[in-house]
């Protein structure tokens, strides 16, 4: 999880890419003749952003030998336009553009071949380091010389912009933790779109360069997209005038039980905040502190929900224990939608489920559906949610910083949200949130982007007056300003 302010702004609206579908946005720039004038954009924006944001001193540009080298020339070409004091230190350029891109340097600003006493002399003398080593064809592992290198780096204390990727940091999946084997950037410029491994390791801030390749490509390649606020504003359920609670969408919330009381009541709470016109509680515990807006209602027997009518939408399994399972079998039998966390996150579950269904787990109830272990969730969350989805159904709510959406048909990332929603009952709050949403009558996938939005938007209002003493029912309370300000806001102040 990362801090706040190292996020970029929620409204990127960026696409995610591997260094597979780079690969092959590449092929498709370069069948139109458009590769070199990506690369030309991708250095001159790098120099752009490094001139504003430090505007003065020497700057060390360390070029590798493919294509993040060939970007690094062309960023050393523009700093030196635009009066900079540019030294450039190289390892041999096997690349052909990024040869071409050097020819264009040569005589402007000293290059040199890089070596580890040559990189000490330039990082003695520089402002600011360009990283430009390695990018998305980094194959791990990292050679002998380049974990020097890095080292070296990471020891001089210097402003370190990193160009695509801070070098050494896999481009696909989380870092392993260490970051002794990666480039410690202040700042990375992500062309095109973020990287996995931007997303999932503490890397500092990121910022997503703009290289003016048409949408249409970039759609075409994206493995995952971040949600928008300007979606989830369209998403959100609108009330008519002559609207009653009867209307506004009823959920049912299933789950506590002796000693675990406090879970379904924050869900009740989230589903209230998120505009449930009715919420019903049903818990085999007295729920002492369910909020007054709700009916709690302590059942002996679970055939009871037999009897009951049928809501617009469910949450189930907050602080249930092992009823879970067979509560969740009747409820799925309803086909109505359905929130499925915590303990009815249960692989006896799988084929069970419908296209209503939204499973919500953290990491570790992903690793128990899935049968792996937690580290292998966290390294690539965006293929452990889609495996969750296609072994599982309906979709999939992957909790994290940042969490991840894997619908039918598409990966989603939520960039807002703070490691201060780290707390117990976060979760289920959103799982409350959700059921609104579904209650409403949005789809599975829709009241997964727009719940996790809302949910992540009101965590950070709390951490704006909170900080990490934020607890879940401030998450909750805010899920209610969040809607209204998404509700009311003009796209320009988006
Ligand atoms: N559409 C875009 O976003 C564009 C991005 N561009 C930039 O292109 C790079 C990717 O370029 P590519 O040439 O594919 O790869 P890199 O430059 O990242 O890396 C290749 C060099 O890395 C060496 N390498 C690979 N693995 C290791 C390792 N384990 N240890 C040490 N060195 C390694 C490799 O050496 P070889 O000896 O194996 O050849 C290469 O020298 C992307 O990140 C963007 O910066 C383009 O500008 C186009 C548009
Ligand atoms: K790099």
């Amino acid at each position: 999880m990362r801090e706040t302010s190292q996020l970029p702004a929620p409204g990127s609206g960026a696409f995610v890419f591997t260094a597979q579908e780079i690969r092959e946005l590449d092929a498709d720039l370069a069948r139109r003749d458009l590769l070199e004038l990506t690369m030309e954009h991708a250095g001159a924006r790098v120099a752009e952003v490094i001139h504003a944001r430090f505007p003065t001193g020497p700057v060390l540009a360390l070029a590798g030998g493919g294509a993040n080298g060939g970007d690094t020339f062309v960023a050393a070409r523009h700093l030196h336009a635009l009066g900079r004091e540019v030294y450039v230190l190289a390892q041999g350029t096997r690349h052909e553009l990024a040869g071409r891109m050097r020819r264009r340097l040569e005589g402007l600003c000293p290059i040199e071949l890089l070596t580890e006493e040559r990189l000490c002399a330039g990082l003695s003398k520089t402002r600011v380091v360009l990283d430009g080593l390695l990018g998305t064809g980094f194959v791990p592992p990292l050679r002998e010389e380049l974990t020097q290198w890095i080292r070296r780096i990471n020891e001089a204390g210097k402003t370190v912009v990193s160009l695509d990727l801070p070098t050494g940091l896999p481009s696909d999946t989380a870092g392993d933790g260490s970051d002794a084997e990666r480039v410690r950037a202040d700042l990375t410029l992500a062309l095109v779109g973020f990287k996995p491994g931007l997303l999932f390791s503490e890397v500092g801030e990121v910022q997503v360069l703009d290289l003016g390749v048409p949408p249409a490509l970039l759609e075409r390649h994206a493995h995952a997209s971040c949600i928008t606020p300007e979606e989830v504003r369209a998403l959100l359920p609108r009330r008519v005038r002559g609207a009653h609670k009867g209307t506004a969408g009823r959920v049912y919330v299933l789950g506590g039980r002796p000693g675990y009381t406090g879970a379904p009541s924050l869900t009740a709470y989230g589903a209230l905040r998120a505009g449930s016109g009715l919420v019903a509680l049903y818990s085999r515990a007295e729920l002492p502190r369910h909020p007054v807006e709700s009916m709690a209602h302590r059942i002996e027997d679970w055939n009871a929900l037999t009897a009951l009518p049928r809501p617009d939408a469910v949450a189930l399994g907050m602080g249930l224990g092992e009823d879970s399972v067979p509560v969740a079998r009747r409820v799925l039998s309803w086909k109505v939608p359905v929130v499925l966390d915590a303990d009815a996150l249960q692989s006896e579950l799988r084929g069970a489920g419908h296209d209503a269904v939204v499973w919500t787990p953290h990491p570790g109830e992903a690793a128990r559906l899935l049968g792996i272990g937690t580290g292998d969730i966290t390294r690539d969350p965006f293929a452990a949610a889609r495996a969750l989805q296609l072994a599982y159904g309906g979709t999939v709510v992957l909790k994290g910083g940042p969490s991840v959406i894997a619908t039918p048909g598409a990966l989603r990332v939520c960039l807002a949200g703070n490691p201060g929603m780290a707390t117990g009952g976060s979760g289920d709050v959103l799982s409350g949130v959700i059921a609104a949403l579904l209650g409403a009558g949005l789809s599975a996938p829709e009241a997964a982007i727009a719940g996790v939005y809302l949910h992540a938007a009101a965590g950070d209002r709390a951490y704006a007056r909170l900080g990490y003493g934020l607890i879940a029912s401030d998450i909750a309370h805010e899920v209610a300003p969040a809607w209204h300000v998404l509700h009311q806001a003009s796209s320009e102040i988006l």
